[in-house]
């Protein structure tokens, strides 16, 4: 049997990095080699698991440690530090973190260069499937509304979520436009009437929501309602762990969900 693959978590003491570290301990396939957490965590130094020898959640990046793979679920910070540890020792970086800006996507696309990278706006298997499925709907459909509705826990930091903004981008690439050009993030006091050809974003933040999105696209007289929902965070863990596993030992370059899932089909 081939030697368990060296995991490093970011951002282990959030929600995320919980329902990892959840699943991890489980999984013969992965030995846990860092736990890491903010500057001010009240969890660092202590130990990750009861009664047993993994590591103890620091921040920073352990220079003594061999790591295979960093699964980063923590903000733009967190990931900044994480990509500039990658980088320097080779490592392969898969990211879920979402609210990245333009100037921190060019990062990423360099970086990619440099180490394999993955990243996903959603981990899901459903989401997945629902993107293939908003294609498919948005480019038969050209001329009827799309909008996307999204909602989430009220500890959510950014919006639309990063999956809303994924699913406009499938969509509009369907119908050979961008975001940049057709997205409407907000409507409010006279508006006038839609514009053609838009796609339009609505949040909803509140309670202990794990995530939901829907595409609706709006005709005359009829309408199509694609839905996700979420009910529980360890569906993207699950997938993340999947992908370090896949990634792990992999050559630089920038790969998506969508390469693994065809590669892994194909085997
Ligand atoms: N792609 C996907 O499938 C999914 C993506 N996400 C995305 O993942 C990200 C995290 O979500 P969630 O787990 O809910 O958020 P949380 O706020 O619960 O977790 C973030 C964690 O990162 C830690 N952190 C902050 N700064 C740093 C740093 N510099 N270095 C290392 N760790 C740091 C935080 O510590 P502290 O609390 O001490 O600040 C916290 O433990 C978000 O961007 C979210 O949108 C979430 C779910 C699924
Ligand atoms: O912050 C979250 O919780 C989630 N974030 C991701 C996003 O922004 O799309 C994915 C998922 O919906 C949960």
């Amino acid at each position: 049997m081939s030697q368990p693959v060296r995991l490093a978590i970011n951002g282990a003491t959030g929600r995320m990095g919980q329902a990892l570290l959840a699943l991890e301990k489980k999984d013969p396939r992965f030995v846990l080699a860092a736990a890491v957490t903010s500057p001010g965590s009240r969890e660092l130094g202590q130990p990750v698991h009861q009664g047993d020898e993994a590591p103890l959640y620091s921040h920073g990046w352990p220079e003594e440690e061999t790591i295979d793979v960093v699964v980063d679920f923590s903000g733009p910070a967190g990931l900044a530090e994480a990509l500039t540890y990658c980088e320097s020792r080779g490592v392969a970086l898969v990211t879920g973190t979402t609210g990245l800006d333009a100037t921190f996507a060019q990062r990423l696309n360099a970086s990619a260069q440099r180490i394999a990278l993955l990243r996903a706006a959603n981990f899901s298997l459903g989401v997945a499937v629902l993107t293939r499925l908003l294609r498919q709907a948005a480019a038969a459909l050209p001329g009827w509304d799309l909008d996307i509705v999204e909602a989430h826990h009220n500890r959510k930091e950014d919006a639309p979520s990063g999956t809303a903004l994924a699913l406009g981008e499938a969509a509009a690439a369907a119908r050979n436009t961008t975001l940049r050009e057709s997205a409407v993030y907000a409507r409010q006091g006279r508006t006038g009437a839609r514009e053609h050809g838009t796609i339009g974003f609505a949040v909803v933040r509140g309670g202990d929501i794990v995530g939901e999105h829907e595409a609706l696209l709006m005709g005359q007289g009829e309408r199509l309602e694609l839905v996700h929902r979420a009910t529980d965070r360890s569906i993207f863990a699950r997938g993340a762990l999947e992908a370090a596993y896949w990634l792990s030992g992999r050559a630089p370059g920038d790969y998506d969900l969508d390469a693994m899932l065809a590669d892994r089909t194909s085997h």
